[in-house]
């Protein structure tokens, strides 16, 4: 919706004539000169970076019949024109004066401008804000009173700011608080919102619960929300997590049960599942925390020298695993939707607004700045759909067709206990115990190091059969026999900022996105390395990639590898069962979607 051409006649700080122009998304301060030259701008300032207009008194503390009232404007913006990064943006305060004769359309000038800036979104919301001081670098705090609260404040939000004083203790808080805030936000790190999701779904309320959305603002060391939300140049940009708090259209996601056997305790995943390699990374390089995410590379580059084969059984329900289909799939998503304009240009739209906003300092002294549910079910973006019934939301494990059941409980109750699976014929099964011949290892490892992009031509992106020895069994695209250098399931695109492992996954669509890594020589892994933000690993004949609705796993060799992880959170392991809960909790979002990565945008399939 475009904004409506809209005039206000004000005076300026300088007692000069002004006037405040909304048009074209965008509002701007005009100077208005007596000896008829051209106004001259001030400010201009793209609407969707704008956060609050309201009329107050001018002087003493009520306002007296016929004398003028000061307008306040809060946005978000540089103060300097020449070319800042977005992560500089403060909050800029504009006071002007409205004369009496212009109250009348003053309000209605202010309401349509908040309309065009809010675009339906709730304004003026009730925050609660989760910081965690040890996350990180340990700046949290200092960033939230630095950067976040003041923008929040200028935006009229009412923020309850907790400190977390202990590990879990934001679990425990999302387990017990009242549901009457708008959005979770967590200062942290991944950590944080995988405690705050574990704490709403172990809610007897949970499916209500979890509807609260959550935002990340990024001051952990892994913060892959925030690469998946705003892009890798935007990871770590404060001001716009703190946008997206005000702004953030609602992103339905999936949860993952993941019941961990014997015991039968389950916790819930929003990111990843992880085995091998990547658990090394994470949980083997905690000392490292002070490099921020520079860790895990360090931690990537040790686990290809050690090189080892993570024994395990795995059982996976497989729904697709044809890389050329399933990157086609997502692509014409995202096409679809740049059709219906709910995804701007595949440039996160709002960070190309912000460098638009310039305040021309010298001539503006009073800019104060403050220190695969089909896609047709998808919330169109632009809607706030906090004000809309929910989807009824369907656990694997329910059965929503029982008359009986409660229709309450079913849209508001708690998520059903998770049973341990039971893998059919139809499962493919993964084996890596290394009880295949040693010559079948040797030969179905060189298949698999043709990467499938310069080996396509059958059109299916599985391997070709010239090298496969006569004995190899095709499981998809594994082929048994291999090693596993390490499992990975997840939600999201990318898993941090220099990998994206996931590159074809859609949010939402009820399925987890799997890879199993063969074990390749080491110099094979380390080229893998280039590249692999942008999602190019993806198309390595030795990364085996399935979407699945369920999956398990069973430890072939606890004494080596006893842990695994859940959204970087290390357990000690037997099995665990995962199943998915399709689109049961919302993030914030200023695309209404995952950040469109460039492997979406390109047309040529397989690029
Ligand atoms: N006051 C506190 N003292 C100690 N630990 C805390 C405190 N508050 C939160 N935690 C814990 O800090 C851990 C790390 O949080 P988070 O993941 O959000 O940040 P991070 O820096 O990205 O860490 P990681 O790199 O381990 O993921 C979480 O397990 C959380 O429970």
């Amino acid at each position: 919706m475009s904004s409506r051409h809209q005039d206000l006649p004000v005076i300026l700080h300088n007692d000069k004539r002004g006037l405040l122009t909304v048009e074209d998304d965008k509002l701007d301060v005009l100077q208005l000169s007596r000896d008829g030259r051209p106004p001259k701008r001030l400010l201009s300032c793209p609407l969707r970076n704008f956060l609050f207009a309201k009329l107050s008194v001018a002087s003493s503390g009520t306002a007296k019949l016929g004398e003028n009232r000061k307008l306040d404007l809060h946005s978000l913006g540089s103060s300097n024109s020449s070319g800042l990064q977005s992560n500089n943006l403060k909050v800029v305060k504009l006071h002007v004066l409205v004369e009496p004769i212009n109250l009348p359309e003053a309000g209605e000038w202010i309401e349509n401008i908040m309309n065009h800036a809010y675009q339906g979104m709730k304004r003026s919301k009730r925050v609660l804000l989760l910081v965690n001081p040890v996350g990180g670098k340990g700046k949290a705090k200092s960033i939230v009173h630095d950067t976040v609260l003041p923008i929040l404040q200028s935006a009229g939000c009412d923020v309850d700011l907790r400190e977390t004083t202990h590990r879990l203790h934001a679990e425990e808080i999302a387990k017990s608080i009242e549901l009457n805030y708008d959005v979770i936000a967590t200062a942290s790190g991944d950590g944080l919102v995988y405690e705050v999701l574990n704490g709403l779904a172990a809610r007897g309320d949970a499916k209500k619960a979890l509807r609260t959305p959550i935002a990340p603002i990024p001051t952990g060391s892994a913060n892959a929300v925030c690469t998946n939300l705003f892009g890798v140049k935007d990871t770590f940009n404060i001001p716009l997590a703190t946008l997206n708090i005000i702004k953030g259209q609602k992103l339905n996601i999936d949860l993952c049960s993941v019941l961990l056997l014997p015991s039968l305790t389950r916790r819930f995943s929003f990111l990843s599942t992880a085995l091998g390699l990547m658990v090394d990374l994470d949980i083997g390089t905690e000392n490292l925390r002070w490099m921020g995410d520079t860790r895990f590379m360090v931690g990537f580059l040790k686990g290809i020298i050690t090189n080892k084969n993570c024994k395990t059984k795995i059982q996976l329900n497989v729904v697709e695993h044809d890389k050329i289909s399933m990157s086609r799939k997502a692509r014409d998503r995202i096409k679809e939707k740049k059709g219906s304009k709910t995804l701007g240009s595949g440039i996160n739209p709002l960070t190309a607004n912000l460098n638009g906003l310039s305040i021309n300092s010298t001539s503006n002294p009073t800019a104060t700045t403050s220190k695969n549910v089909p896609s047709k079910q998808l919330p169109k973006s632009g809607e706030d759909d906090s004000m809309k019934t929910p989807l009824p939301i369907q656990s694997p494990t329910q059965n929503t067709t029982k008359p009986d059941i409660d229709e309450d409980e079913l849209e508001n109750g708690p998520i059903p206990e998770s049973k341990p699976l039971e893998p059919n014929s139809t499962w493919i099964t993964i084996d890596s115990s290394g009880n295949t011949s040693k010559s079948n290892i040797k030969r179905s490892s060189v298949g698999s190091l043709r990467s499938n992009k310069s080996n396509r031509s059958n059109g299916t992106g599985t391997a070709a059969s010239v090298d496969e020895p006569l004995q190899v069994v095709r499981k998809g695209n594994w082929i048994d026999g291999e090693g596993i250098l390490y499992f990975y399931a997840g939600m999201m695109p990318w898993v941090a900022r220099d990998l994206m492992q996931w590159p074809v996954s859609i949010s939402g669509d009820g399925l987890i996105d799997v890879v199993v890594q063969s074990v390749v020589p080491r110099t094979m892994m380390a080229n893998a390395i280039t590249g692999a933000e942008k999602g190019e690993a993806y198309w390595l004949e030795c990364q085996h990639y399935y979407k699945v609705s369920a999956f398990t796993v069973e430890n072939l060799d606890k004494a080596n590898q006893p842990i695994f992880t859940i959204d970087g959170e290390a357990f000690e392991w037997d099995q665990f069962h995962v199943e998915v809960h399709p689109r049961i909790a919302n993030l914030l979002s200023l695309n209404g979607d995952f950040y469109v990565s460039e492997f979406l945008q390109k047309h040529d399939e397989k690029a």
